[in-house]
């Protein structure tokens, strides 16, 4: 049997605010710094390492992996940075008040855009100063794959493939790895790995910065998956993030 661990970055400030996020690159707010390091210390009691860690290129997922291996001693291993593992991509929500959208468009409207399998956000205009062309971090990639609005699907092919690619053959090899990323990159993971169907991953929120353990089978395919730490606390985080609504109120 494989293990792997999956965390969700801790709170962003635009978490804080209820903005949609997406590919905007903002940092952890002082309570999600704080989340990430208590990730890190839940990792360590209950006694697992890493060989390599994994990020997206954005630094609320970056700072919440140095912050789990700083509390394990484990700054020193290598790491990799992938835009594959970047939040999806919201279009042209990014940066949207969710409260503001709900009242604008309807609740039912909103729920479509954050919870839905293959309904794609308004995208980004080509033109636009949120465009990802306009970055050179994402200069490596193809015109044809580069996004202006993700469905969650879109966001499950590209994690399906990093996870067979990158992460499998690693797995393989006995690495004990860490993976620091987004709410929606790992319900996108968790679809790719358990094919659950679309109510269930529907209603699959993500909380921040709980460290999730994978368990997989010697063919790398699932056996049961857990968070570490107390349940109550794990539930009122994750219903935080199903309804951003009551979040901060
Ligand atoms: O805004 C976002 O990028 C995501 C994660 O913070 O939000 P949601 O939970 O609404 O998909």
């Amino acid at each position: 049997m494989y293990k792997i661990i999956l965390v969700r970055h801790g709170e962003s400030v635009y978490n804080q605010q209820n903005l949609f996020t997406g590919w905007t690159d903002v940092a952890l707010s002082d309570h999600g710094i704080e989340e990430a390091r208590i990730a890190g210390r839940l990792i360590k009691e209950a006694g697992y390492t890493f060989d390599i860690a994994f990020a997206s290129v954005l630094k609320r997922s970056i700072q919440t992996m140095h912050y789990i291996l700083d509390e394990l001693d484990l700054l020193w291993i290598p790491e990799q940075k992938s835009w594959k593992l970047n939040e999806r991509h919201y279009g042209a929500l990014q940066g949207l008040s969710k409260i503001d959208t709900a009242e604008k468009y309807g609740e039912e409207q909103l729920h479509l855009w954050r919870r839905s399998l293959t309904v794609r956000p308004p995208l980004l205009k080509k033109d636009d100063p949120r465009s990802p062309r306009l970055e050179m971090r994402y200069n490596q990639i193809p015109d044809d794959q580069i996004p202006y609005g993700e469905s969650l699907k879109d966001t499950v092919d590209r994690v399906g493939e990093f996870w067979h690619d990158c992460i499998v053959p690693l797995i393989q090899k006995k690495e004990h790895i860490l993976i620091a990323a987004h709410g929606n990159t790992l319900r996108a993971l968790i679809k790719y790995l358990e094919d659950i169907d679309e109510k269930t991953l529907t209603d699959l929120n993500i909380p921040t910065g709980i460290p999730l353990v994978y368990e997989l089978d010697d063919d790398i395919n699932p056996i049961r998956r857990f968070y570490l730490g107390e349940d109550e606390h794990i539930e009122r985080k994750t219903n935080e993030v199903a309804n951003p609504h009551n979040v901060n109120e």
